[in-house]
């Protein structure tokens, strides 16, 4: 459950809309208060008001008075009136995991935000969990000219003096980045010599997807040179955020989606950290993720002409990621109900010693996403279904990229008692398996199980992912020997 305190805006690609999408994409059930009502489409803001103090503290009221809300994300205030009462409801401590993006001005240059700056800083940067300002306003919160990703480091440290635990500046306006190599001490070679996620001061982070990652399934983490990174990308440069987090400086890099689409990422980025927060997901994490799950949106959309300048991200691209994954599946499954066809890679192959049996519903996996350690409501166990194992006398290659587009094993495979029953070729990969889901157009699924403690239930992590697409995790919390249950998935990059 989460919380987006903001402005409307009626071309549905920023704001209130665009928080809501993203908390929906996420799975988070999503409430609203709404601070402004602006005209709104792709070329500009045409008019704006403010909703009024009262009717704005009814809404809070409404909200936190039933919902239990685990985070917030505030937007566009529209002035210190808001402003104030947001800090009010913050500093009663009624504002949890408090994403602060603080809205001065849209990005075709329509300001939103009438009061002073500073006022931001002083009333709601105690309060914030993160605060998420773009460069225009990292420069107008403190005063100076922002420029290189030195300077982005030295304002997350300046602003995070204010008193937010986070402070993310968004490198998305900085021209440079798509326009060539930055001048020395600049983007480019800060980015590509940490392989896009960098730490200052601090042990290197968790494998995060935010960061390294390309986008296309790799792991990241290896230096490249400017040129690699973008044509890996097929993008035209980084797009690098620096987090001051808990003391430790990190930069997210990750490739520029060369698209003229790109209005609502600053809400759609903070709203997806609230999410993530939401989900329980830790800071550091939930701030990668959901950069990660922006660049994404961007790229999915880039062919998009909806309105006639910077149109909306794609919010739902997951979803329908997923379930064009889950389609193609289908239709292969469908195809070829009894058996793995040696010539097109269809089926569910279990890459270290089992395989999936030859009819896996793995359209599941589009529906069934929750957070790790919830339990299933009745909705939800009704949505999760599994995928049964059997054994793969055939062997397997443990790299899903390297399967993807190959011939899968041959022959027919039955279910076998022994996969049941835990012998055979299961019993010997019992610690940890690894299963693949290889489709002719190369989306494969990948990813461990392994048993938590000796007599635990198998925890199993799956990646599914496409060649054009980043990787996502499904990850398993139920499984017997010969059954999985998908019951969360999240992205991974
Ligand atoms: N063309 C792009 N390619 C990839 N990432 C981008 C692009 N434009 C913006 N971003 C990312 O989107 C997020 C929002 O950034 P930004 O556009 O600077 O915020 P805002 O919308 O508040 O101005 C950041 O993570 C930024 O790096
Ligand atoms: C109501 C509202 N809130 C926020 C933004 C910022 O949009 P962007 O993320 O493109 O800077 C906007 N254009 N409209």
């Amino acid at each position: 459950m989460a919380l987006t305190i903001a402005g409307s805006d009626s071309g549905g690609g920023a704001g209130i809309q665009a928080d809501l999408h993203t908390f929906a994409a996420h799975r988070v059930h999503g409430t609203s208060v709404v601070t402004a009502i602006t005209a709104q489409n792709t070329r500009g803001v045409t008019a704006a008001e403010s909703v009024g103090v009262d009717l704005v503290r009814a809404q809070l009221d409404a909200v936190l008075g039933d919902f239990s809300v685990v985070a917030v994300k505030t937007g566009m205030l529209g002035g210190e009136a808001l402003l104030a009462l947001v800090a009010q409801y913050g500093e009663a401590g009624r504002l949890p995991n408090l994403v602060v993006d603080p809205v001065m001005v849209t990005t075709t240059g329509d300001s939103l935000f009438s009061g002073d700056p500073a006022a931001y800083l002083a009333r709601l940067g105690p309060l914030a969990t993160v605060l998420t300002p773009n460069l225009i306003e990292a420069r107008q919160l403190l005063g100076r000219e922002i420029t290189t990703v030195d300077d982005m480091r030295e304002a997350a440290r300046a602003l995070a003096t204010y008193g937010p635990r986070a402070v993310l500046v968004k490198g998305g306006h900085r021209e440079e980045a798509a326009s060539g190599p930055a001048p020395s001490g600049g983007l480019h070679e800060d980015a590509l010599a940490s392989g896009g996620h960098r730490e200052h001061g601090g042990t290197r982070g968790s494998d995060e997807p935010g960061g390294a990652r390309s986008g296309r399934g790799e792991t990241g983490g290896a230096p490249r040179s400017s040129g690699e990174a973008a044509s890996a990308a097929g993008d035209s440069g980084s797009a690098i955020d620096v987090l001051w987090c808990d003391g430790q400086m990190l930069e997210l890099a990750a490739p520029r989606v060369a698209t003229r689409n790109d209005h609502g990422t600053g809400c759609t980025l903070a709203s997806a950290i609230a999410a993530r927060l939401a989900l329980g997901h830790p800071l550091p994490q939930a701030v990668s993720g959901a950069k990660a799950y922006v660049t994404e949106a961007l790229r999915a959309a880039a062919d998009w002409r909806l309105g006639l300048g910077p149109g909306p991200v794609d919010h739902h691209h997951a979803h329908l990621r997923l379930a064009a994954i889950a389609e193609a599946a289908r239709r292969e499954l469908r195809r070829c109900p009894e058996c793995v066809r040696p010539a097109g890679v269809a089926g569910i192959r279990w890459a270290s010693g089992l395989r999936a049996s030859p009819r896996p519903r793995v359209a599941s996996v589009a529906g069934t996403r929750r957070a790790p350690g919830l339990r299933a409501s009745p909705r939800q166990r009704d949505a999760e279904r599994s995928v049964s194992a059997q054994p793969d006398h055939g062997g397997g290659r443990s790299s899903p990229v390297a399967m993807a587009g190959r011939s899968g094993a041959t022959g027919r495979r039955r279910t076998s008692p022994d996969a049941i029953a835990g012998r055979g070729p299961l019993r010997r990969n019992r610690q940890a398996a690894t299963v693949a889901v290889v489709f002719r157009s190369a989306a494969w699924f990948s990813g461990t199980r392994r048993r938590l403690g000796p007599s635990g239930p198998p925890d199993s992590t799956l990646t599914a992912g496409s060649d054009t697409a980043a990787p996502l995790t499904i990850r398993t919390v139920r499984a017997d020997r010969s059954r999985f249950t998908l019951n969360h998935c999240k992205e991974t990059a």
